[in-house]
């Protein structure tokens, strides 16, 4: 068994909080996060603007640090390694989506989808092989050849998904992959998420305001005033 199963859990944090400085006084962004996400486990994180969504995706991806507590990535402490460490910890075990595609427009899918392993210095043809592997799981097989600039919004975010996948990641991090899409398209990409950390055993946490997003999630969390809460409240406006 290797050591990502192992551990059983792929993202703990525990007591986390992050302060910002604000004009002579302190914002506390986040006040005391625990969250665990599971192998294969879909979490939707919800929450009103400023809530503290991006601060806390940020922490648990090691982009930023919090002021106290601690995250654990595969069992590893996040504070206790080196920037280097870091990266390289977001490079081969985290796939990261974002509202926009971030795709480069006059690249192909199959060369936006290789970038991370160019970075990585995978040798051709087994970058080729992956990138095509992780564009068929996202059904654009038969998009490879075609321009970013050709692709539709959903294909486009599919393609980003793709590129997410392509290290084959134990954690996949969403902030609001739907935001820009129409409602069906966003059902597809949702639905297309759920189903690849299902059979993937991939940890997937996605901040969202999308309804279908936090009701096909396996949890939903809530953040407000900087601490989560599980679960849908009896009022709820975020
Ligand atoms: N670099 C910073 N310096 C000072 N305050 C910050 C900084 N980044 C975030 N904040 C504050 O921390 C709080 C949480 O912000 P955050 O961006 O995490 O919220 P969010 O839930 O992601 O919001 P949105 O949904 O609008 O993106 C807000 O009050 C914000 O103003």
């Amino acid at each position: 068994m290797d050591a990502v199963v192992a551990t059983e859990t792929i993202v703990e944090a525990k007591g986390v909080t992050r302060d910002y400085p604000s004009g002579g006084g302190v914002v506390h962004a986040l006040r005391g996060i625990d969250l665990k996400i599971k192998p294969g486990e879909f979490v939707a994180l919800r929450g009103r603007s400023g809530s503290g969504k991006t601060t806390l995706l940020n922490i648990l991806i090691g982009l930023d640090s919090p002021t106290s507590g601690s995250v654990l990535i595969l069992g590893k402490n996040l504070l206790k390694m080196s920037e280097t460490e870091r990266a390289r910890l977001r490079r081969e075990s985290i796939g990261m989506m974002f509202q926009n595609a971030h795709l480069f427009p006059s690249l192909t899918a199959l060369e936006n989808v290789e970038i991370p392993l160019r970075l990585s210095r995978m040798p051709s043809a087994q970058r080729n092989r992956q990138a095509i592997e992780a564009l068929e799981q996202v059904g654009l097989g038969k998009r490879a050849k075609h321009r970013g600039m050709e692709l539709s919004g959903g294909e486009q975010q599919r393609v980003a998904l793709a590129r997410a996948l392509v290290h084959k990641p134990r954690f996949i991090i969403a902030d609001e992959p739907t935001g820009n899409l129409d409602s069906l398209t966003g059902r597809d990409i949702t639905f297309l998420l759920r189903d690849i950390s299902h059979q993937g055993n991939i940890g997937l946490l996605i901040a969202t305001h999308d309804p279908l997003v936090f009701n096909t999630a396996d949890r939903l969390v809530r953040i407000q005033d900087g601490l989560l809460t599980e679960g849908p409240l009896e009022e709820d406006h975020a």
